[in-house]
C-alpha cells in the first residue's frame, strides 16, 4: 500500500496553500510532517483525507483493494476538535468505529483497547462538555483511530497531552507502522517526532523541501561541527589555549574547565586538537548530536530574522 502525491496544489482563492507537491507515501513508515506555521500541514493532511480537492495534480491510494478506499482506510484526527457534544466519552468514540462499519464484536475490543491506551476507561460515561482540553484531545484521538485503521493521518495529535499519554500513543504509533501500517504525524515538537518517526515531510511556504530519512538528513546536514571540550585547566578567555584558525566560528564557555567548540564541517577531530596550543591538556572531546530542531531551523526560510539585543 501507498500514497503517491503527483504535482499536487491546493489553492485557496486568490493563494496556494500548498504547491508542486510530489512524494510517495509507503506502509510501514512513520512520517513526522513538520513545517512552521501556515506552511501547508493542515492543507496537505486535508487533501490526503479527501476533504480538499485538488487544485493540480492528485492523489493516489495504491495497492488496496477498492472496497477498503473508504473511511476504515484512514484514521483521520484534524486540528480543530470534531466530537458530538451531546453524547458521552464511549459514544463519541464508538461513532468512529461504528463509520467504519466493524462488527459489533471487533467495534466492542477496540473500544477497550483504545480506552485504555488513552487513559479514558474511567471517563467513559462522562459528558463532553465535563472534560478537560486535553482529555477532550485524547477522545478526538480515540475516535479517529478506533477502527484500526491502515493508514494514520494525525495533524498536531499531542497538544494538551500529557507527557505519559504523549508516550503511550506515540509509542502505539511506532508499532503500528512496525506491522506495516502508514503513520503521519504533523507536530511542531521536533524533539518528540526526531524520538518516534522515522522519515520527515518538510514543508516551507507550502513547498516540500525534504523527503526522507531522519537519520540521513541528520548526518547530511549542518554547516559545522559542535564539540564539548574539557580542558585540564580553567581558562578566562579562548586565546590562552587556542591558536587562532579560520576553521573555527565559535568558542563559548560552558562551565569550570568546559568549552563548546564549533568549527567548520570538514574539520576532522585531528585538526581540531591540531588548534590547541602544545601545552593545553585537553582531557575529554564530546561531539555534540545534531538534533532535528537545529536543522530543522537552518532550512527554514523563516528561521533567524528576529534576534533579541
Ligand atoms: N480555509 C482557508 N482559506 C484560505 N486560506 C487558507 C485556508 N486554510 C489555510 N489557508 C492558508 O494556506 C496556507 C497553509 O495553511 P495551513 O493551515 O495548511 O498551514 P499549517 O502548516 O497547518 O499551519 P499551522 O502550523 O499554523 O497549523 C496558509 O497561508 C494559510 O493562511
Amino acid at each position: 500500500m501507498k500514497i503517491s502525491v503527483n504535482n499536487l496544489a491546493i489553492k485557496y482563492q486568490d493563494h496556494y496553500g500548498i504547491k508542486n507537491i510530489s512524494c510517495e507515501l509507503t506502509a510501514g513508515k512513520f512520517v513526522a510532517l513538520v513545517g512552521h506555521n501556515g506552511s501547508g500541514k493542515t492543507t496537505l493532511c486535508n487533501a490526503l483525507v479527501g476533504l480538499l480537492e485538488p487544485s493540480e495534480g492528485d492523489i493516489n491510494i495504491q495497492d488496496l483493494s477498492t472496497d477498503k478506499q473508504n473511511f476504515s482506510t484512514i484514521g483521520f484526527a484534524p486540528q480543530s476538535q470534531v466530537v458530538d457534544w451531546y453524547s458521552n466519552v464511549e459514544a463519541n468514540i464508538m461513532l468512529g468505529a461504528q463509520l467504519a462499519h466493524l462488527k459489533p464484536n471487533e467495534a466492542k475490543n477496540q473500544l477497550d483497547l483504545i480506552l485504555r491506551l488513552l487513559d479514558l476507561s474511567d471517563l467513559r460515561d462522562r459528558s463532553l462538555t465535563d472534560l478537560s482540553g486535553g482529555q477532550l484531545q485524547r477522545v478526538q484521538i480515540a475516535r479517529a483511530i478506533v477502527h484500526n485503521p491502515l493508514i494514520y493521518i494525525l495533524d498536531e495529535p499531542t497538544v494538551g497531552l500529557d507527557a505519559q499519554n504523549t508516550d503511550n500513543l506515540m509509542k502505539y504509533l511506532v508499532k503500528e507502522a512496525q506491522s506495516g501500517k502508514l503513520v503521519i504525524v504533523s507536530s511542531h515538537d521536533l524533539f518528540l517526532l526526531q524520538e518516534y518517526a522515522e522519515d520527515l515531510l518538510l514543508l516551507d511556504e507550502g513547498k516540500l523541501i525534504y523527503h526522507g530519512s531522519i537519520n540521513d538528513l541528520l548526518k547530511a546536514k549542518g554547516n559545522s561541527r559542535k564539540f564539548l571540550i574539557t580542558l585540564d585547566n580553567e581558562y578566562s578567555v579562548a586565546d590562552d589555549f587556542m591558536i587562532k584558525n579560520d576553521d573555527v566560528i565559535r568558542v563559548e564557555h560552558e562551565s569550570d574547565n568546559t568549552w563548546q567548540l564549533e568549527v567548520k564541517p570538514e574539520v576532522t577531530i585531528s585538526d581540531l586538537m591540531l588548534m590547541f596550543k602544545k601545552e593545553i591538556k585537553v582531557t575529554s572531546c564530546v561531539e555534540h548530536e545534531k538534533t532535528l530542531k537545529e536543522v530543522y531551523l537552518s532550512m527554514s526560510k523563516r528561521s533567524g530574522n528576529y534576534e533579541t539585543n
